[in-house]
């Protein structure tokens, strides 16, 4: 990575400074300013179209930003000159679909990038990958194959596999969304707990009780706009802008906080 350093954002895991992104010509992420610092956990919230996703693949280097920058310990990222997939390998992503390959058993899986990416021997790839399926209790399902396991599992299996980098950043997006309810539960307790060892996530969800309980900040977009950020007892408990208060009423009225 080139050195692009800025002393400004140095403090902080990640800096995202007046992000704008459109689509056909449409903006959708609106001049956002957002810091993780070391061990923070911060939690998106947002209407559905809000902007949620599109900015954690903008961070994660998915999406062209239109303008703005994003920097990971400081480097500016976005800067052209930087190796995208190097700036990546320092981030651990987990969409809301598992995307786990079928072919491949649950440790094939988890070692596929180590092995292939970072030419990390097999031993020693399936070494990690066993202690990290092992600290989520999924070590006797290593041999099998994805289909075997619950949304859940899977879930979980693809949360080890961002961890297999030991990445600087977490980024999680809605991980829960496609599970039966019964199977949230399992996901979001391994996030509290990955939260509990100091990791730096940035996770957008629809869970409020979780984003209440878990998280350090809680930022609001509506509409691609940062409306409003600070302690979760803060936003969801006394907002200060309208916007915010008239999604939380609505969330309210739909019983999900
Ligand atoms: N590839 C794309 N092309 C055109 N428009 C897009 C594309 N991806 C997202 N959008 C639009 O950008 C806006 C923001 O979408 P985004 O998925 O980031 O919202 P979100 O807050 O994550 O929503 P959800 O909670 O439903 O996942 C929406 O209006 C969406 O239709």
């Amino acid at each position: 990575m080139t050195t692009n350093a800025d002393v400004s954002t140095a403090a902080s895991v990640l800096s995202v400074r007046n992000l704008v992104k459109r689509y056909a010509g449409q903006p959708v992420l609106s001049g956002i300013d957002l810091d993780v610092a070391e061990h923070e956990v911060v939690v998106l919230i947002g209407a559905s179209g809000s902007g949620k996703s599109t900015l954690l693949r903008c961070v994660n280097l998915l999406e062209e930003l239109d303008d703005g920058q994003v920097f990971l310990d400081g480097v500016d990222i976005s800067d052209p000159r930087v190796d995208a997939d190097v700036a990546r390998r320092a981030m651990g992503v987990v969409f809301q679909a598992f995307n786990l390959f079928p072919h491949l058993s649950v440790v094939d899986n988890v070692t596929l990038a180590p092995r292939v990416v970072h030419g990390v021997s097999r031993e020693l790839a399936e070494a990690r990958a066993l202690e990290l399926l092992d600290r989520v209790g999924l070590a006797n399902r290593a041999r099998s194959y994805p289909d075997r396991l619950s949304g859940g599992q899977q879930q979980r299996v693809a949360i080890v596999r961002a961890l297999a980098y030991d990445p600087r950043l977490l980024l999680f997006d809605e991980i829960t969304s496609a599970l039966d309810p019964e199977l949230v539960g399992e996901v979001l307790a391994l996030v509290r707990e990955l939260a509990g060892q100091g990791r730096t996530i940035l996770m957008a969800t629809h869970e409020m009780g979780f984003a209440r309980q878990v998280a350090d900040r809680v930022c609001f977009l509506d509409g691609g706009v940062l409306v409003e950020s600070g302690p979760p007892e803060q936003v969801l408990g006394d907002p200060v802008h309208e916007r915010t208060r008239q999604f939380l009423r609505r969330i309210i009225d739909a019983g999900r906080l």
